[in-house]
């Protein structure tokens, strides 16, 4: 495999409206090895996105450097922008075309054929639902059919490199399963790299080759699901939820020999993380009785990557 994407000590700072200066990403470097699916996850305000508009060439870099395919971004943006396809946040739609120019413009611009980017055209329009809207300006949709129109047009030439940045965001589940299913067609048939960014945890669970969680400018961990869940306490979780937790429950409970660490969730759970979940299950419901706590749930399970999410980017971690 050859590495598609390299990202070397890529640091980012804004000057804010005070003249302070903010470094929303702060010396990362990854790479992403050809026809895997990564996904890029972290907090509202993390810098993902500003990651992602770097490599793709919308926004400059402070320092560090940006190889696509083994070419630099900065001495030949135009190389890399031939290679890549992007679902970007914000709606970059040429507002004054129809959808359907919309397609066709993007698909020539990307040396496709005025026959092979209409007939493709047609084909995204119909599978994201918006043939009956081919002709009509972009101006007048609404927030979900501008986002499917986006997705439509930065698989349209079918690139090798497809950054999608939260995008199912306002996307109703059925059109989240169409994106998907021409997303992984892709990478099955083409061998195309996605650098995914979501809040919708199970979309990496699911669907990624590797995963790495970032947050304040940092990135925390890399790597397949199997091996982040090695970087959280336990890889099953129990959750105990009471109609009031009494002080010092957490310690108490933290001492059982099945027991690694116990944690506050928010005002009525308990996160406890065991050495051994069935045992410990047994021993928290009779401790619970013995001591006539009132339990309202309790709940294996095993680790999501919403808890490994939690774990890395939180201050409280629980271990
Ligand atoms: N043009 C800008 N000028 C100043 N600060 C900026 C600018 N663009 C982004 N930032 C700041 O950089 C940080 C990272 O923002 P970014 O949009 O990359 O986060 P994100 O991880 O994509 O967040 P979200 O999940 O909310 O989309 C934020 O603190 C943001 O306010």
């Amino acid at each position: 495999m050859s590495k598609i994407l390299e990202v070397k000590n890529l640091v980012k700072k804004f000057v804010k409206a005070n003249g302070d200066i903010h470094t929303a990403v702060n010396d990362i470097s990854f790479y992403l090895e050809e026809g895997e699916i990564f996904s890029f996850l972290g907090p509202n305000g993390a810098g993902k996105s500003t990651t992602i508009n770097m490599i793709t060439t919308q926004l400059s870099i402070t320092s560090g450097e940006i190889l696509i395919d083994g070419e630099s971004i900065v001495n030949n943006p135009i190389a890399a922008r031939q290679k890549i396809g992007v679902v970007a946040q914000h709606n970059n739609l040429d507002r004054g075309l129809s959808a359907f120019e919309n397609l066709v413009y993007h698909g020539k611009y990307f040396g496709m054929t005025q026959s092979a980017a209409e007939s493709k055209a047609h084909e995204l329009l119909r599978d994201f639902g918006l043939a009956d809207w081919k002709d009509d300006y972009v101006k007048s949709f609404s927030g979900g059919m501008a986002q499917r129109l986006k997705i439509a047009r930065a698989i349209m030439h079918e690139p090798k490199l497809l950054f999608l940045d939260e995008p199912t965001t306002g996307l109703d589940p059925a059109y989240r399963k169409i994106l998907w299913q021409h997303v992984l067609r892709l990478n099955k048939e083409n061998n195309t790299t996605v650098f995914l960014t979501t809040h919708y945890m199970e979309e990496p669970e699911r669907f990624s080759d590797r995963i790495a969680v970032y947050n304040t400018g940092e990135i925390k961990a890399i790597g397949t699901l199997a091996e982040l869940r090695k970087l959280v306490p336990s890889e099953s979780i129990i959750y105990v939820t009471l109609d009031k937790i009494p002080l010092g429950l957490e310690f108490r409970l933290s001492k059982f020999q099945t027991i690694k660490n116990v944690v506050k969730k928010d005002e009525k759970t308990l996160t406890v993380y065991p050495h051994d979940s069935k045992k410990a299950l047994n021993e928290i419901l009779s401790y619970l009785d013995d001591s006539q706590l009132k339990l309202e749930n309790i709940q294996l399970s095993h680790t999501t990557l919403d808890d490994i999410f939690i774990h890395l980017t939180t201050e409280n971690k629980g271990a």
